[in-house]
């Protein structure tokens, strides 16, 4: 709920909710409205779907975590060694194979690609941050 929504919503039944999508018309009795079970039925799959969401989104920045770790270990090797922060041809090849489990998945795509295509900006600003010595220290998790 967005903190300019100053009047109830309607629930995804039609039924009238206030900003914490309680029903506002309902007594609390199970047994006097008939939208009162389906109401609850909707909720509970809301809540069972965001769990699922919750889990996925942690899952995802525990994976990205992981990737960043590895990425800055690039970054260290590549500055040690004076090789350039970014890698063209190993993007091309990254994008090109990403795209193509994207639609083996039924993800767009487009999606995957600029998905990568953000994260690989972000990582090529930390190599450059170690190559000009602004970078974090080898082996510093930040925790
Ligand atoms: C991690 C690297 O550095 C850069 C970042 C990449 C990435 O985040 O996957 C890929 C290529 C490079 O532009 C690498 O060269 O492997």
């Amino acid at each position: 709920m967005t903190t300019s929504n100053t009047g109830d919503a309607t629930d995804p039944t039609g039924n009238a909710t206030d900003d914490s999508g309680n029903p506002t018309s309902d007594t609390g009795d199970a047994t006097d409205s008939p939208g009162t079970d389906a109401d609850a039925t909707v909720r509970a799959e809301l809540a069972r779907l965001r769990d699922s969401i919750d889990n996925i989104d942690a899952a995802v920045v525990h994976m990205l975590a992981e990737r960043f770790k590895c990425t800055q270990q690039v970054g260290h090797l590549k500055a040690a060694h004076q090789l350039p922060p970014a890698d063209p041809s190993r993007e091309a090849q990254q994008i090109a194979r990403l795209r193509r489990l994207a639609e083996n998945a039924k993800l767009d795509p487009a999606f995957a690609e600029k998905l990568l295509n953000f994260i690989i900006a972000e990582v090529i600003r930390h190599h450059e941050s170690i190559a000009d010595g602004t970078g974090q220290a080898a082996g510093a998790t930040g925790e």
